[in-house]
């Protein structure tokens, strides 16, 4: 079971790595890996759990941030009503297309790797596709928008290497395109 001790913080150069390829058949190590990820947000988004354990609640987690430099995340998001509209592994995800028409949480990002708060929009994008692979190795294609893209966007910037502050305005945190989604 992957704990909050297991994550690494901001300040581990594994944060900033660009991450390897997963090669398929995936070995048992990292099998196992995409299970214990997937595992902790199920477990964070459950309250009971997540308080017996003292998890912080995700519905997204990288391979970098429990140490392993490779380009594998878990995604699991739940819609306002709790029903999950996006539970997958994704393998060397890459984001093929991407609208020119920005996209940012309205109460910002929070990182479970970066203690502190750090406000602002997060300009993404509003809608992206991505091509990756499932844990089986299936090359698979998603098209996304509004919240699940940006998870996934915040995923794949981890194996790349960026944390979500790296798009925020420093010096106009909440300056946004009057054109971007904001997504509540
Ligand atoms: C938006 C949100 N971010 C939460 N945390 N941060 C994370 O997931 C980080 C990744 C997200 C930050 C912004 C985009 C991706 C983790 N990251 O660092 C991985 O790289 C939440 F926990 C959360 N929800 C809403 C759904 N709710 C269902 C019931 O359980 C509680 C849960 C709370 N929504
Ligand atoms: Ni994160």
């Amino acid at each position: 079971m992957i704990l909050m001790k297991d994550i690494v913080r901001d300040g581990d150069p594994v944060l900033r790595k660009v991450a390897a390829p997963v090669a398929f058949p995936l070995n048992k190590e990292d099998h196992q890996l995409a299970k214990d990820m997937m595992g902790y947000l199920i477990n964070s988004q459950d309250p009971e759990i997540a308080q017996k354990h003292q998890l912080r609640a995700g519905v997204g987690l990288a391979a970098p941030q429990v140490g392993r430099s490779i380009k594998m995340a878990a995604v699991l998001v739940p819609d306002n009503d709790g029903n999950i509209v996006l539970q997958e592994i994704l393998c060397n995800p890459v984001i093929t297309r991407e609208s020119v028409r920005p996209a940012a949480l309205a109460e910002g990002e929070g990182c479970l790797s970066v203690d502190e708060d750090v406000p602002g929009y997060v300009v993404r994008h509003d809608r992206i596709t991505i091509r990756y692979q499932d844990i089986n190795g299936d090359k698979k294609i998603l098209r996304l928008k509004d919240y699940p893209a940006i998870v996934c966007q915040h995923e794949i910037d981890h194996l790349n290497g960026h944390l979500f502050y790296d798009h925020i305005d420093k010096k106009h945190p909440f300056n946004i395109d009057p054109d971007a989604v904001i997504v509540k």
